[in-house]
């Protein structure tokens, strides 16, 4: 009996985006200029890695070819022949370029609406939100108010905050109303509460996510993030693949910031895991774990939050090769009817100026131990990956997108 496995890089895009110059991105492309910068030695780091690209277990299931169908051109030490299982490109609908739009979509549904978004202004919260919440929670004001960078605005007002007892609120190009503040001197619940205060208030406003980006450290230069990280986000429009499959009686494996980005839908068994080798642990014990049509999806945040964000291509490529080298622990898993699909939700492309998403295409790379190889092409909906995972659990059709297998 069929089982499924989505493994999620997040932001690993391929370029090719027919609609990026309306983002500004016309050229990015994640996957493609890492290859490029690593062979022309940019992505060495003393200790982390050195020299071209090294990923031939994703290029055996058809990542260079899938770049080359994207873009037309094939990155250097990448392959355009795959050996194993289909490849293909997943060209985006929904009109963000953000983690739940391609999530959502993935998982079979596009997302109908147009977020709220901040303005890249200061502030560029609205005073009146600002107010409400000053007023709900009794802080004493906020610091921030602007676009910026997660890392470097705790290097900037990490110590203002602990001082102050100010929490530290931004935004980005994505639908988000991010807070930072201190594990202990604010502390993790507090922030936490305050989020879902401000959750609330940015709901009429379409404002996708609020996230809690907690951070330990004494001083500017020791400030760190940590994993207690939590998404509060909207639910999905319409019930996703995770929520048709939960209703079918299955089991429904969410691992990592998967259960947060569908707002918990759907979703009977969450998995936590931080860093890319604890969450391909969590995979292959949710692979032991799982029954016959289960659906198991794993994000990778890594690549994007560690790498893509911070513009790190030595870092970037080293993960897109300790994930390589982990792949065939899953492959090597997987039961004869099981199918392994590696897509992406966007690109981040760490060569890119800013430090935002690219709008991307994606690769969908397809396995299954008896599956020929092949192709399918661009997808012209990431929904065409839920619509194939419904139809190889046997679930009955949903309303977007088209199976591929
Ligand atoms: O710079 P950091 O805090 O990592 O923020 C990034 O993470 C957010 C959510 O993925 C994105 O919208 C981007 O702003
Ligand atoms: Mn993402
Ligand atoms: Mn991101």
């Amino acid at each position: 009996m069929p089982r499924a496995i989505v493994c999620l890089l997040d932001s690993v895009g391929i370029g090719g985006a027919p609609d990026a110059t309306a983002y500004g991105d016309e050229g990015a492309n994640t996957v493609g200029h890492i290859a490029e910068w690593a062979a022309a030695g940019k992505a060495d780091r003393d200790g982390l890695r050195a020299g071209p690209l090294n990923v031939p277990n994703m290029d055996a299931m058809g990542l260079g070819a899938a770049v080359k169908l994207s873009t037309g051109n094939l990155p250097p030490n990448l392959s355009a022949t795959p050996r194993g299982g289909r490849f293909g490109v997943g060209r985006e609908v929904s009109k963000g370029k953000d983690t739940p739009s391609g999530h959502w979509e993935i998982a079979g549904v596009p997302v109908p609406f147009e977020w709220g978004y901040f303005p890249h202004e200061e502030p560029a919260f609205p005073p009146d939100l600002i107010a409400a919440f000053l007023e709900r929670t009794g802080l004493p004001g906020i610091l921030g108010d602007k676009h910026a960078s997660g890392t470097d605005i705790i290097a900037e007002l990490g110590a203002e905050h602990i001082r102050s007892g100010k929490p530290i609120c931004y935004t980005s190009v994505d639908s988000v109303f991010q807070i930072a503040a201190h594990e202990t001197h604010f502390g993790l619940d507090r922030l936490y509460e305050i989020c879902r205060q401000v959750f609330e208030l940015t709901a009429p406003l379409k404002i996708g996510r609020v996230i809690a980006r907690p951070f330990v450290g004494e001083t500017s230069e020791s400030f760190k993030r940590t994993g207690n990280r939590r998404d509060f986000a909207i639910s999905p429009p319409e019930p996703t693949l995770l929520d048709r499959n939960a209703a079918a009686g299955n089991q429904v494996f969410a691992i990592g910031k998967i259960s947060d980005i569908y707002a918990g839908s759907g979703v009977t068994h969450k998995l936590k895991g931080t860093g890319i080798p604890q969450l391909f642990d969590k995979t292959l014990e949710a692979m032991e774990m799982a029954a016959d049509r289960a659906f198991i999806m794993t994000n990778f945040v890594d690549f994007d939050s560690e790498y893509g964000h911070r513009r790190d291509v030595p870092g970037y490529a080293a993960a897109l090769e300790l994930f390589d080298r982990r792949l065939p622990e899953i492959i090597a898993a997987m039961r004869q009817d099981d199918l392994l699909i590696l897509t992406a939700d966007h690109g981040n492309d760490p060569t890119w100026p800013g430090t935002d998403h690219t709008r991307e295409q994606v690769p969908i790379l397809v396995f299954s131990p008896a599956l020929p190889q092949g192709e399918i092409g661009i997808r012209q909906s990431f929904a065409d990956i839920g619509e194939t995972i419904a139809a190889w659990l046997g679930l009955a059709p949903g309303r977007h997108g088209k199976t591929f297998l």
